[in-house]
């Protein structure tokens, strides 16, 4: 694969965890680990609803699957009390991270249209197997 330009990734915004009951994850989150905890947000083109553990310098995303053919349905049934999902990097123009990444035989996942993330930004996945069984997300900042 061709080395990525230097100064492609920008900060980490967030790492995911998917759970299999995410009120329960963030009672815990909030309680337990004593974090604050943004309200859910349901997102039916994604097929999760989430949920954002606001921290000093990211955010943790916490994800339970929303209805039929949630593309987090496999993991949890291979994971049912949930795990590490994916690593979020910022990025400053989605489209050319993606044809240079796309240049360097990396797999873009779905159509390589950029999504609105939950953030309301555009978001994009890159192939688990590309990256050394990491799923990453790029969010353009
Ligand atoms: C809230 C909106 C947005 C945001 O703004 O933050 C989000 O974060 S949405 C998050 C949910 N959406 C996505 O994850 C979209 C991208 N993901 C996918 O398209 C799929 O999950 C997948 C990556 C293609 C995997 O789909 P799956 O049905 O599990 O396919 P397979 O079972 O064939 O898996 C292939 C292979 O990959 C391994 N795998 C699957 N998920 C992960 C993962 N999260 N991390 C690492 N590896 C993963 C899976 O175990 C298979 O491996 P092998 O069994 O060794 O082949
Ligand atoms: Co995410």
């Amino acid at each position: 694969m061709q080395e990525k330009e230097a100064g492609m990734l920008g900060r980490v915004n967030h790492i995911a965890i998917a759970v299999p009951n995410l009120a329960a994850a963030t009672a815990s989150y909030r309680d337990v680990l004593g974090a604050r905890v943004s309200p859910p947000q349901a997102l039916p083109e994604h097929g999760v609803t989430v949920v954002f553990v606001e921290l000093p310098n990211t955010k943790v995303e916490l994800l339970e699957p929303l209805g039929e053919g949630s593309p987090i349905a496999a993991f949890l049934e291979k994971s049912p009390s949930g795990g590490m999902h994916h690593i979020c990097y910022e990025v400053d123009d989605i489209l050319s991270a993606r044809d240079r990444l796309v240049a360097g035989g990396a797999r873009v996942l779905g159509d390589g249209t950029p999504k609105t993330g939950a953030h309301g930004k555009p978001v994009l996945f890159l192939h688990p197997k590309d990256f050394f069984g990491t799923l990453i997300e790029l969010e353009e900042v």
